[in-house]
């Protein structure tokens, strides 16, 4: 195999609590992640020289910093593998928004270089060092819609409805880092059982804070929420709501004051779902 394409799929949380602070800074979460059929597409061609390349490069983010290109680096460093990629990005995901996208695409990475480059990591050691890239990498690399505790890296999975879900892009960028640091985060909520959250439970911890900081995301809640149950993933901006069928979250789009888009929920990643195809094309 001379080269790989892949989707890199974006997620939701579908609850989000903050549960402590810890001694190194981050903090100790409880969230369920659910993919969205919305995905950047990243291609992989194998050089025998080492290089690694990335095209076109995100506005704004240097190449080397490209989440992309820092796993490809970390992979090689950590195995010795010698060759290389030229790797081709068509980005669909907004940016800063809670959907993971460059986690995801990260991940992605980690994926299809560990199949090309045959260094044979396999899942569970990949979703290790991808952790040391971000906190939602590994459910990526993992690839199951997943309960979640830790920083985000100890993951069960989990059995959701796949609803169509209605998701507004407001326009704001909310820096992860500074959602965490704010001084009225809650930072002490009461862990819940999962079966608290099949009955309703959870809410998501950032949204009083991040509504303050965003009067775009205050709207976008607001409007959603006269229409059924609305919430923010992540560390916002991205704000979502299930809908019945597709037609009803086209419908509710349709009306929307903000930009946004209409996603299948899914269980499993699309990533993974083409891998397997790729690697076992003969399995039913
Ligand atoms: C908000 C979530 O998207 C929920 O899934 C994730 O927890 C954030 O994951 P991420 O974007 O991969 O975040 P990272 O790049 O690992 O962290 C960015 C910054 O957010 C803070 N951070 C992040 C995760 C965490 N559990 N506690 C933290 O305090 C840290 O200051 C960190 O330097
Ligand atoms: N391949 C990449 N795609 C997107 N952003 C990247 C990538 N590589 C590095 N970045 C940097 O990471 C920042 C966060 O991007 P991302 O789209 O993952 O945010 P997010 O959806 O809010 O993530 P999260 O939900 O994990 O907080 C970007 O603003 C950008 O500077």
């Amino acid at each position: 195999m001379t080269s790989l394409s892949l989707p890199a799929p974006a997620k939701l949380n579908l609850f989000l609590h903050v549960t402590g602070r810890r001694a190194d800074g981050y903090h100790d979460l409880q969230t369920v992640f659910q993919f969205l059929d919305l995905s950047d597409d990243i291609t992989f061609s194998l050089r025998a020289d080492g290089d690694i390349t990335l095209s076109p490069e995100i506005d704004g983010v240097p190449a080397a910093q490209n989440l992309i290109v820092r796993a490809a680096r970390l992979l090689q460093r950590h195995t010795g593998c010698e060759l290389g990629a030229d790797i081709r990005l068509v980005k669909r995901l907004p940016m800063g928004g809670g959907l993971g996208g460059g986690s995801s695409d990260a991940a992605t990475a980690l994926l299809a270089l560990d199949t090309l480059w045959q260094t044979g990591l396999g899942s569970d050691r990949l979703a290790d060092l991808g952790l040391s890239l971000g906190a939602d990498v590994p459910v990526f690399v993992r690839g199951f819609a997943a309960w979640a505790e830790g920083v985000g890296e100890r993951l069960q999975a989990i059995d959701l409805p796949e609803p169509w879900y209605v998701v507004l892009t407001p326009e704001a960028h909310v820096s992860t880092a500074a959602a965490f640091g704010h001084p009225e985060l809650t930072r002490n909520t009461t862990p819940i059982t999962m079966r608290a959250f099949f009955a309703g439970g959870g809410r998501n911890d950032f949204e009083p804070v991040v509504r303050r900081l965003s009067p775009a995301v205050d709207a976008a809640l607001e409007w959603l929420a006269q229409r059924g149950s609305a919430r923010m993933t992540g560390t916002g901006a991205c704000v979502f709501m299930a809908c019945p069928d597709r037609h009803e979250a086209e419908r509710i789009l349709a009306q929307a004051p903000a930009a946004g888009f209409i996603s299948r929920g899914l269980n499993r990643s699309p990533a993974h779902v083409a891998l397997d195809r790729i690697l076992r094309p003969h399995r039913i």
